[in-house]
């Protein structure tokens, strides 16, 4: 038996390689030194991989920003222009995932998105008519010889062909046929250049296959592999997939040459009975069945009965996915034993798997008993009011009264907005010294007044610079907050938070995700104050803001032992709770986050109603339910591919939602418009995640484009979404730009009329 994982978290015990590549950016490290800070971390991996027993240690799950750029990097996919510029490979690579400006150019970033169900980006490949894709060397071989040197005989990872064309886009009337025989060229060069360097295994990543797939997209896939692996040599390839089961691909992957196939058997519903079905003698399996994305210890014996059941002889025990989405180690967190037996971030999954392997072949029975003591009585007392207060739920919680209609023009008169109402998403910069501030407080360096004071003092210079500025809604701007979800995490009751549990959400950025130990209840308020101190200030209406249930939901790491419905709705109460006292305590807007709402749509449209929608939309519904007519309800999405599921998002009954522009805006109006969305909608007018600042011109024809698709009195204008991440001075130069244009277009309709 042998023992391997997908990747690891490649940031660092503690964060090394973000504050290395920000000081870079910032240019006070030089690129030697961030080279060397890179090599660094690759071999205190390799060496914790090799200690903790790992069999199979993979390379190239590094990178300096992520693994789908470094892809189309290796195969040299990057447009002309920054190809040719005056700059170093590695100001080439930052260029595409960050944009540059500056003497060798002007280059705009590539997009990002979400990988696939997970709040990690990737930055997509652009692909146009001069994109030719050829073999560079590079990267991959580059750090499978460091490791070689070192004594480790690593297996290269690299994505593959299949799911490389399906997350890139095509510009210039391109696609993906276009592309099919360079790509078959590259990756023969890769597999013979890997084998002539002495490598053993090649891992391709093909997390793709896990979608629903086209008769056309598994002919692809059949024919560019059937290609391919003949020209492998020696080398062996395990087909690597993730986030799902491959049902409609399994009965021709095992006809193809590959010697390992990676199933995930946490997510893949269906991968055991697929393998039930029949597994080649003569290829490995290596089965996913350590957690890569939650971070609860695996169930020993129920993992090794499934083992027990799957028809194979050689058999690898694996992850299900990459360490990447899990943090780096619990060891240094000071959770009292008890609870920290129940952990296992990515350092002690390496642990499991281990222990797994001694014990499927009966060595070390005690571990096994030591894991049943995890999971003998109910790790948590549940809260019977609670239960019983879901379980009474009847149709009247999931439903607002009056109809939106009947509401809107209450809602009018009570608000008496002007015609495009100019608003913010809700943050406003995390300067440093806010950092700071919040830093200091924690290591008491500073009181909990001082702090709180210096919160005020921001929100106060805010609301009156937004009123200057001549917005009609004003944000607090969030300045109490770390995190939109971590922060809500910590005022809940049945929360538990890491202190420095880092998982990559893009590039240099982070998240701790709180974790759901046990049934969420909200003890006290937790944003009244803030609201109500800035609504002291104004007479213009201030937003609640509050992230919602869904949200919290999707990125915390959830229980295990609960429903993700049950554990949402918990949340969804806690969160009317605090709706319903800001509307108390005078609050007449509330905006209710949902920004992840559609990243956690199954990969599967046959999953879409049945395991998500059917109780993440009621679950918003039950926050806003039984608030007063005249209390107007926003939300916030910042990820607009929802085209799909606009009458889901119509059915969360908000009376105002705001959603990210950047570039499929035009898309997303028409779409709203054919399928009569009702809900008012503020399309962001502006990309926050640039420090761009958008002229009043580019605003007002954006402006302009989006009343051609959408009547003017169902518009709000707003940027597309929080401004934490920008810095003072664009955010203000961006926002009075704003301010400007919503002025013009509106003495444009008042003209009209
Ligand atoms: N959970 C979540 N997911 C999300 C988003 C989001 O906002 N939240 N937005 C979308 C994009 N993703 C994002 C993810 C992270 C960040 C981000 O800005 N992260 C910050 C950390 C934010 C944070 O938690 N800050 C804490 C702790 C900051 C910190 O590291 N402090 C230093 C000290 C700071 C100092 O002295 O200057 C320390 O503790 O060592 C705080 O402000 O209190 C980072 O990585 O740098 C932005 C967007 C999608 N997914
Ligand atoms: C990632 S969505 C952000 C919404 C939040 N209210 C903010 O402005 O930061
Ligand atoms: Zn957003």
């Amino acid at each position: 038996m042998t023992t391997t994982i997908i990747g690891f978290p490649r940031i660092g015990a503690q964060r090394e390689l973000k504050f290395a590549t920000e000081k870079y950016f910032k240019q006070t490290l030089t690129a030697e030194q961030l080279l060397a800070t890179g090599k660094q971390l690759r071999q205190q991996q390799w060496q914790l991989l090799k200690k903790a027993g790992i069999d199979q240690i993979p390379s190239n799950d590094f990178s300096f920003y992520d693994n789908l750029l470094d892809t189309a990097f290796l195969f040299h996919a990057l447009p002309k222009a920054i190809a040719t510029a005056d700059l170093s490979d590695l100001d080439k690579y930052f260029a595409l995932a960050r944009g540059y400006q500056g003497t060798a150019g002007d280059f705009k970033a590539w997009p990002m998105k979400k990988w696939f169900n997970t709040n990690y980006h990737y930055l997509v490949p652009q692909l146009s008519k001069d994109t030719k894709f050829r073999y560079t060397g590079g990267k991959i071989k580059a750090e499978f010889l460091e490791a070689l040197s070192l004594g480790i005989k690593t297996r290269p990872t690299i994505i593959g062909p299949f799911t490389l064309l399906r997350l890139a886009e095509f510009n210039e009337h391109t696609a993906a046929k276009d592309f099919t025989n360079d790509l078959l060229q590259a990756y023969t060069d890769l597999l013979q250049d890997l084998c002539a360097a002495g490598a053993e295994w090649l891992q391709i990543d093909e997390p793709a296959l896990v979608y629903d797939l086209t008769p056309q997209e598994i002919n692809w896939f059949a024919n560019f592999y059937r290609q391919l692996l003949p020209q492998k040599g020696t080398l062996k390839i395990l087909l690597q997939t993730y986030f799902g089961d491959v049902r409609d691909i399994y009965s021709e992957l095992i006809k193809l040459d590959f010697d390992g196939l990676g199933l995930d058997l946490i997510e893949g519903k269906q991968t055991a009975s697929l393998i039930q079905s029949g597994f080649p003698t003569d290829k490995t399996l290596f089965a996913g069945v350590v957690n890569g994305k939650n971070i609860w210890r695996n169930h020993y014996q129920k993992t090794l009965t499934l083992l027990k059941q799957l028809p194979v002889q050689k058999l690898v025990l694996s992850t299900s996915c990459s360490l990447l989405h899990v943090p780096y180690s619990v060891a240094g967190e000071d959770f009292p034993t008890a609870v920290k037996k129940h952990f296992a971030f990515a350092q002690e999954k390496l642990l499991e798997l281990n222990q797994l392997d001694q014990l499927l072949q009966q060595h070390h029975p005690e571990w096994l008993a030591v894991n049943q003591q995890l999971f003998a009585q109910p790790r948590v007392k549940e809260d019977p009011v609670l239960k019983e207060k879901i379980a009474q739920l009847t149709t009247a919680d999931f439903s607002r009264q009056p109809d939106f209609q009947t509401r809107r023009k209450i809602q009018q008169t009570e608000l008496n907005l002007p015609l495009l109402p100019t608003t913010t998403i809700g943050s406003f910069p995390q300067t440093k010294e806010v950092k700071k501030m919040r830093a200091a407080w924690h290591k008491h360096e500073i009181s909990a007044a001082d702090y709180e004071s210096f919160v005020k003092q921001q929100i106060k210079n805010w609301i009156s610079w937004q009123e200057k500025a001549g917005f009609d809604v004003l944000v607090h701007g969030e300045f109490e907050r770390n995190d939109m979800v971590e922060y809500f995490g910590q005022h809940l009751a049945g929360y538990l938070f890491t202190q420095n549990g880092w998982v990559q959400s893009y590039g240099t950025r982070g998240v701790k995700p709180p974790i759901i130990w046990g049934d969420v209840v909200r003890k006290k308020p937790i944003t009244v104050k803030w609201s109500t101190y800035a609504q002291s200030l104004t007479a213009k209406p201030v937003k609640g803001m509050l992230t919602g249930p869904v949200t919290i939901l999707n990125w915390s790491f959830p229980r295990e032992d609960l429903s993700l419905k049950e554990a949402t709705w918990q949340l969804a109460l806690a969160i009317q709770a605090e709706v319903l006292d800001l509307e108390s305590h005078g609050i007449k807007i509330i905006q209710i986050d949902e920004a992840a709402l559609r990243e956690k749509l199954p990969l599967r449209k046959s999953d879409w109603d049945s395991e998500y929608l059917a109780w993440a939309i009621p679950a918003f519904r039950l926050v806003h339910s039984k608030v007063k007519p005249q209390t107007q309800i926003h939300t916030h999405m910042c990820y607009s591919e929802f085209g799909d599921i606009i009458p889901a998002i119509d059915n969360l009954d908000a009376d105002v939602i705001s959603f990210e522009a950047s570039r499929s805006n035009l898309e997303i109006l028409e779409q709203l418009q054919t399928q009569h969305f009702k809900t008012l909608v503020g399309p962001g007018v502006y990309d926050i995640h640039s420090p761009r600042v958008p002229t009043k011109a580019e605003i007002v024809t954006e402006l302009r484009e989006i009343l051609k698709k959408v009547p003017a009195k169902n518009v709000w204008v707003n940027p597309d979404c929080g401004l934490k991440t920008r810095g003072v001075k664009e955010t203000k130069a961006s926002l009075l730009n704003l301010t400007a244009a919503a002025q013009e277009v509106r003495r444009e309709l008042q003209a009209d009329d």
